[in-house]
């Protein structure tokens, strides 16, 4: 018998991120003690390098993702020729192979290389993800500015302007809960690639139309689109009673992993609470509370990753279809690590397949079909 989903099947050993017992670890560092004092630029080092970076290679990993975050002027006319109306993840996995074609070392399979290759992937992810969002509304594209953080960087590329220090360390902070979690559907989806030592952008273009979709990394947009749709925290009960009576799944909940809590989803909350406080919209906060009473008390399930970070990402200003576009800038990391421990110890990845087609057909002449 097959497992349907690769359920429980361990398909690759891995010291990047771990999940034991319902604990999330990048590099055996718990997520909370991350959440709470990491920055995202230091996650970046630990999940490439296996340690936390000194001062010196934190500083320089900083100045090398501050001057490798510009993007060729000719991926910049691309976006511009981006017909209206497609999605910002579909505009990001064009671009991302678009800049392959741009990279002086496409060719060169060393790991000096792939790591540097690496370190533009993460510079101009956050780059490309502003850029078409100003494109889009008309608007200039805003350069990277070379003093700022990642994360501060990315909010001031796609405003236009310097970002309070709030909304910078709250997308700092799901930067880093963002950043890796172990073999899931994405992370698999660019080992398999380049386990065939294709590139590293065929992995991290494979990753981005993984992410994409609505059971993994597109369900954050999904619950913001559910939010507004229920509009009150009034209308959450009928809403969702409805939904679970119809056999729809609610976005947000479940967990292929974790059967008892995502160890990522209680930041959010508390994050979600100050924000929507902040921004004087606490409805959003109220309303994600009351879903997650009711499918937890109605279905045994809880939130997952992206169902608070909904109504943080809302509260920043963001706008509802780039929040899969930031997982994407966040799980860069993780996937270009992953990439990089294919490498040193690869082999195809090439599994079987359970046989329940039909048997002993034979070949039918056209016109006797
Ligand atoms: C970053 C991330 O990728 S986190 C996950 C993001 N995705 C979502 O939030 C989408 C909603 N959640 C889901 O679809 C699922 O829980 C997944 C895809 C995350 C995990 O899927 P699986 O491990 O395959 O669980 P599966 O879909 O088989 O669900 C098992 C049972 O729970 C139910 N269930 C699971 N999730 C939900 C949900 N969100 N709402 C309602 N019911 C659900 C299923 O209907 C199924 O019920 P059944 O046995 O009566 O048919
Ligand atoms: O691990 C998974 O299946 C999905 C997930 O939570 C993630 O990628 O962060």
């Amino acid at each position: 018998m097959s497992a349907k989903g690769l359920e429980g099947i361990v398909a690759a050993q891995s010291s990047i991120s771990s999940i034991i017992d319902g604990v999330l670890t990048y590099a055996g560092i718990n997520i909370d003690e991350l959440a709470e004092n990491a920055s995202f630029e230091e996650v970046v080092y630990l999940l490439w390098h296996g340690r936390l970076p000194k001062a010196n290679e934190l500083s320089q990993l900083k100045k090398d993702l501050a001057e490798n975050a510009a993007i060729p002027e000719d991926v910049i006319t691309l976006l511009k020729t981006i017909p209206e109306g497609n999605h910002p993840m579909a505009v990001l996995r064009t671009a991302i192979s678009a800049l392959a074609l741009y990279d002086p070392e496409a060719q060169d399979m060393s790991r000096e290389a792939n790591l540097r290759k690496a370190t533009r992937l993460q510079a101009k992810v956050a780059t490309v993800v502003a850029a078409y969002h100003r494109i889009r509304q008309g608007k200039e594209v805003v350069a990277p500015h070379a003093e700022f953080g990642y994360a501060q960087n990315f909010l001031y590329m796609l405003n236009g302007e310097e970002p309070d220090q709030i909304a910078i360390d709250a997308l700092d902070t799901a930067l880093v809960l963002h950043a890796d979690h172990e073999l899931n559907a994405s992370t698999f989806a660019a080992r398999v690639t380049v386990a065939t030592l294709s590139d590293i952008y065929s992995g991290i273009t494979s990753a981005i139309g993984a992410l994409k979709g609505p059971l993994h990394g597109g369900a954050n947009e999904a619950v913001m689109a559910m939010l507004e749709e229920i509009k009150d925290p009034g209308n959450a009960e009928s809403y969702i009673r409805n939904k679970l009576a119809n056999k729809e799944k609610i976005m947000g909940f479940g967990h292929r992993v974790y059967k008892d809590g995502d160890p990522r989803a209680k930041h959010l909350r508390k994050m979600s609470e100050k924000l929507t406080k902040l921004t004087g919209q606490p409805q959003w906060y109220e309303m994600s509370v009351k879903i997650d009473e009711l499918v937890t008390a109605e279905k045994g399930l809880k939130p997952n990753v992206d169902f608070y970070s909904a109504s943080v990402y809302h509260s920043l200003g963001i706008p509802r279809d780039l929040f899969t576009p930031i997982f994407a800038i966040s799980r860069m990391s993780g996937w270009t690590a992953h990439i990089l421990e294919q490498y040193e110890n690869n082999r195809l990845i090439r599994p079987r397949a359970e046989y329940v087609g039909p048997v002993n057909a034979h070949y039918v002449p056209l016109e006797e079909r």
